[in-house]
């Protein structure tokens, strides 16, 4: 391991909202984190990384362990993925050429079977995990992160070398200390799959829906007819959850209902890449559920309703 005097070397590969907003904070509390960075690669050398957060405080942090390519970086302990999914088979490599040894790679995205794709890409030496972000951040300009709301993560280990030891629970844990360390949850999941569709569950309405009615979760909670559809796709997503075996917390839609009834407006991530015409996360986010759900018997039509449109509306827009 390449321990430092500041513990674990954390490597942070696609630097946007997500990988920002952890980067920053577990470099707050003292970690060596180093940053690869795409398009806001001079802009943070110049400017560094300013997080704005009204509950957290303000951040800056200058001069930034910045990379552009990441034959450059250190080998890193442990590697946060959080470029969007559409990017994971390109980056692959770049992950496995920023490995140390032995690293783990946690990817914080959103979406369904993530980890599988991802797996068959890296060597069989690094540890898999994935961790599902409740937060809500967003990139207000080159290397300026503005948090909005929350901030733990739902961690589970997928696949690796410790699969035969403990079923990576040590892991977890060292996961759980770091992220506490810097002032945010970070629950074990035993079961990663099941993490995911919760997380769906908030993910297959307001994400879609948003781009398609083009405005943010306030409209989508407050007119009759978006609540109605909000609360329908929820339960069609935790009834095609159910049905591959996934039984989610007795309640568990009146936890998701209040995470954003009567909340202040957000801005789904969906939203922010289709105004920008960047690709949307559409086969993570919606074919995987779908496929899946429909294998088990409980195909989702609203969804699959949803993902249509979303498609013709993604090919339209890229630019
Ligand atoms: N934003 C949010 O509130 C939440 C997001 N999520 C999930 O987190 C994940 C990340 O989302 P988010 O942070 O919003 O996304 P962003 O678009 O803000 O950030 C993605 C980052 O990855 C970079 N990137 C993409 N491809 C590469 C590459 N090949 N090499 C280097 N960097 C690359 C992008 O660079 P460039 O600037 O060049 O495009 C960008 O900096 C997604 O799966 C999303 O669904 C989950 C919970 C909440
Ligand atoms: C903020 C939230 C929870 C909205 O669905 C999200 O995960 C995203 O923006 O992708």
């Amino acid at each position: 391991m390449s321990m430092t005097n500041k513990g674990p070397r954390i490597g942070i590969i696609g630097a946007g909202a997500i990988g920002g907003f952890y980067g920053m904070m577990l470099a707050r509390a003292g970690f060596d984190v180093h940053f690869l960075f795409r398009s806001e690669y001079e802009a943070v050398v110049a400017d560094g990384l300013l997080l704005k957060s009204a509950t957290l405080g303000d951040t800056h942090l200058k001069p930034v362990n910045a990379y552009r390519n990441a034959a450059d970086m250190p080998p890193c302990d442990w590697l946060l993925v959080a470029a969007k999914t559409t990017s994971n088979a390109a980056l692959a490599p770049v992950i496995a050429q920023a490995a140390a040894p032995g690293a783990k790679v946690l990817l914080l995205q959103n979406g369904l079977a993530v980890e599988d794709e991802m797996r068959v890409l890296l060597p069989d030496s690094l540890h898999l995990l994935g961790g599902l972000c409740i937060v809500s951040v967003h990139r207000e300009g080159p290397g300026v992160i503005e948090h909005y709301a929350y901030g733990s993560v739902n961690i589970g280990y997928h696949s690796g070398p410790a699969q035969a030891e403990d079923g990576g629970r040590a892991i977890l844990e060292e996961a759980g200390a770091l992220f506490r360390k810097a002032g945010l949850d970070a629950p074990a999941m035993d079961d990663l799959a099941q993490a995911r569709w919760q997380k769906l569950v908030m993910n297959i309405p307001f994400n879609g829906l948003s781009v398609l009615l083009d405005c943010g979760s306030l409209p989508l909670m407050t007119h009759p007819r978006t609540r109605t559809l909000v609360r329908e796709l929820m339960e069609e997503v935790i009834a095609g959850a159910a049905a591959c075996g996934h039984l989610l917390p007795d309640g568990y839609i009146d936890v998701a209902w209040a995470a954003t009834d009567g909340k202040p407006d957000f801005k789904p991530s969906m939203l922010l890449d289709y105004r920008e015409q960047r690709p949307l996360e559409l086969g993570a986010i919606y074919a995987a559920p779908l496929a899946a759900a429909a294998k088990a018997g409980r195909p989702m039509h609203k969804v699959e309703m949803l993902y249509q449109t979303l498609c013709f509306l993604d090919e339209r827009n890229r630019r």
